[in-house]
């Protein structure tokens, strides 16, 4: 899949060092696009990694009441389910002062299923974004040691999925409801956050000009911008830059 991308790769150490760049990255972004505009609209991934880096972040001193908090996306459970992305943000990015203040805009999975949550969650993005597609701010992305990101799972059809904003996804047992790659893509900025030697083949692949999309999800999102892509010395342990 011709994939004309650039991506510029930010080595960091591990643990602390890493959470912290990513931390800078993300409020970074987020006080350049409120130099530009009067509300900043950002999706932050979700899974393990990144949750060290939003506790950081929600310490940075930023107009948080200006900041909408989207999720690139979510388990199809209920809020308070210890799988549910976020509450990962609320235990992490909206656990203090200031990043209390963010406008968090949770997928509504109280809904009766997943397809009405996917609806209305592409309709508030609607409203919070303009452009068609609408435009994202900034999106954080994690990357599975499958290739996938988001919840955009090889072997499944939510990659191939172009005709929505936000579709019904599968993966790791879970229903989960995902942003799909013409919004991610439509991102002023995309940064992926890659971490650990099991991520090591997932991110060569990522990187490999010639990897399928098929086999590697993540390949599909491709904003007319650089990627940036965040990576401890582990996972970028394959890369020859
Ligand atoms: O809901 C999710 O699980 C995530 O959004 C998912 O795409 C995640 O970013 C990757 O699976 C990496 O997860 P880890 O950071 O836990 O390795």
């Amino acid at each position: 899949m011709p994939n004309a991308t650039a991506y510029r790769v930010e080595r960091v150490e591990a643990g602390e060092a890493l959470a912290r760049r990513a931390a800078e990255l993300i409020a970074t972004g987020i006080d350049l696009s409120l130099a530009e505009r009067d509300r900043c609209r950002i999706a932050l991934a979700g899974g393990s990694t990144p949750e060290a880096s939003y506790a950081k972040l929600g310490g940075q001193h930023l107009p948080w009441n200006r900041v909408d908090v989207l999720l690139g996306d979510e388990r199809w459970v209920p809020a308070d389910d210890p799988a549910s992305n976020a509450l990962m943000l609320r235990r992490s990015l909206l656990a203090q002062e200031p990043g209390r203040g963010a406008c968090l805009h949770p997928v509504p999975t109280a809904m009766a299923t997943p397809e009405e949550g996917a609806a209305a969650y592409a309709e508030l993005i609607r409203l919070l974004c303009p452009g068609e597609p609408p435009v994202l701010d900034l999106v954080l992305l994690g990357l599975g040691d499958d290739g996938h990101t988001a919840s955009l799972f090889p072997g499944t059809d939510a990659p191939a999925v172009t005709d929505r904003l936000v579709t019904v996804g599968m993966g790791k047992g879970l229903p989960r409801i995902t942003m799909t790659v013409p919004l991610l893509s439509a991102a002023r900025h995309v940064i992926f956050l890659v971490s650990g030697g099991g991520k090591a083949e997932a991110l060569r692949r990522l990187l490999d000009p010639t990897e399928s999309a098929e086999r590697t999800p993540a390949r599909r999102v491709q904003p007319s911008t650089t990627i940036t892509v965040l990576a401890d010395n582990a996972a970028a342990a394959l890369l020859n830059d």
